[in-house]
């Protein structure tokens, strides 16, 4: 008899569709198999299948030397699977025991349980420190040479290590940060943040409920902050949803048009704000053919390779290609350009992206400073910002190895403009 199926076998499935198929994780677990998974049982194949991303560079580093060639993907994963589970404190003998049963179980990999079984047991002899000293490869290969160039190797070593330690979870609050930092027994970040302490169900945590905050990386915070008093303030926040920056600008007092062209995100930014008991007009349209009205201040957060994102998302190194990447800094041209339509003179414009590519970050202001007159990038003037993290165009550049004492950032791109008179065409 196989015996129950364990969560180790979503989980090996899972990772055949993310790093065989380039499918993200969030469209596996929404699979009518995964939604069949009692709650428990979910949470630990995504789990499993989260940290064996995380770590895939440290078990491939440890696993290539005892193997005289690689196996295929699905025998490759359960090794890396198991290697990460051995090497983060997993019980030996259940681990290795599991790994052989489960290969067992399909007829492809059958042939391969001795070679699973004799891997995993020498994986097993290794001593801790050689796990804490492998390298960290989480980038895939056709942007570690991009990041390499644009922010030197150093840089990306200190990234790559930034994306294996586990994300902390930050908070928006409506108003007294310190206050909720406390009874939160979190830290309240310089940037005004409150970084979240003991980890537990978030939805359970005091003031969720009554919608007092919302999750929001610190880094994705900082955007709206530029913008300084946007009380009463006519203000345009494109490519809105789900809604965390609408629900920062709507709680400082503005009067928000939020716009997305996804009504399916849209319902989840309205979720957001009922939530939250915070008000905003909603569109849902391309906002490219937006053409309603004339704003005091605009934000785009236009959509991007979301590269600054990877220690919460470990499957984008394997969904996420370059081809895309000019089609992106295109439509992020075209979304800038007509953005200044809807300015009104003196009003100001916050750019953002969750990458770390330069092309969709300082270029992109540089390349718009070079088109339109009548527009000037405005120094930024906001708490918590270190100098050197700003660049030389005068915008804001975060990466994920920012704040190392502190657990990190997402990588992040923001720039602030100000329009005098009518920005035409240089
Ligand atoms: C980075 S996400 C926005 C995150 C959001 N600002 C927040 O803080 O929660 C990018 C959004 O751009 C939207 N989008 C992409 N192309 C668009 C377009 N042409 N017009 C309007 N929205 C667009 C996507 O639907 C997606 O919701």
């Amino acid at each position: 008899m196989p015996g129950p199926i364990s969560p180790r076998h979503d989980a090996l499935d899972g990772l055949s569709q993310i790093i065989g198929e380039g499918r993200m994780l969030s469209d596996v677990t929404s699979d009518a198999t995964w939604q069949d998974l009692a709650p428990a049982e979910r949470a630990t194949a995504q789990r499993l299948i989260t940290e064996t991303l995380r770590f895939l560079g440290r078990a491939d580093y440890l696993l290539t030397p005892n193997l005289t060639r690689q196996p295929p993907l699905r025998v490759m994963n359960l090794l890396r699977m198991a290697t990460v589970e051995l090497m983060t404190g997993g019980a030996a003998h259940g681990v290795v025991n599991e790994a052989v049963k489960l290969a067992g179980r399909n007829r492809k990999t059958a042939p391969m349980k001795g070679l699973v079984n004799a891997v995993l047991r020498k994986i097993t002899a290794l001593e801790p420190a050689v796990w804490d000293e492998a390298p960290d490869t989480t980038l895939p290969k056709w942007l570690r040479p991009r990041l390499a160039k644009a922010w030197s190797k150093k840089a990306v070593a200190q990234i790559e290590r930034a994306h294996a330690v586990p994300p902390p979870v930050d908070i928006s609050v409506k108003s007294d940060a310190q206050g909720w930092a406390e009874k939160l027994q979190g830290t309240l970040l310089p940037t005004g943040s409150v970084r979240l302490g003991a980890r537990g169900q978030i939805s359970a945590l005091p003031g969720f409920e009554d919608g007092d905050w919302w999750v929001q990386d610190a880094a994705a915070a900082v955007p709206v902050n530029l913008l300084g008093d946007v009380a009463k303030k006519r203000v345009l926040d494109i490519c809105a949803a789900p809604g965390g920056k609408t629900m920062q600008l709507a709680a400082k007092g503005a009067d928000v048009t939020a716009l997305d062209i996804s009504e399916t995100r849209m319902a989840r930014l309205r979720e957001n704000l009922q939530r939250t008991h915070l008000a905003a007009h909603t569109v849902v349209e391309d906002a490219l053919t937006f053409e309603d009205g004339f704003f005091d201040a605009i934000l785009l957060d236009a959509p991007c390779s979301a590269t600054g994102t990877i220690r919460r998302h470990p499957d984008l190194p394997y969904v996420k290609t370059q081809t895309g990447i000019d089609e992106l800094v295109a439509l992020q041209r075209a979304l800038l350009s007509r953005t200044l339509q809807r300015l009104k003179p003196s009003g100001l414009l916050v750019y953002c992206t969750c990458s770390l590519l330069r092309e969709e970050g300082e270029d992109q202001i540089k390349w718009l400073v070079s088109q339109y007159e009548n527009l000037e990038v405005v120094t930024p003037d906001v708490p918590g910002i270190e100098p050197d993290w700003i660049s030389s165009e005068g915008g804001i550049r975060l990466r994920p190895d920012y704040w190392p004492e502190l657990g990190g950032m997402d990588g992040f791109y923001m720039a602030l403009l100000r329009r005098s008179g009518e920005p035409s065409p240089g």
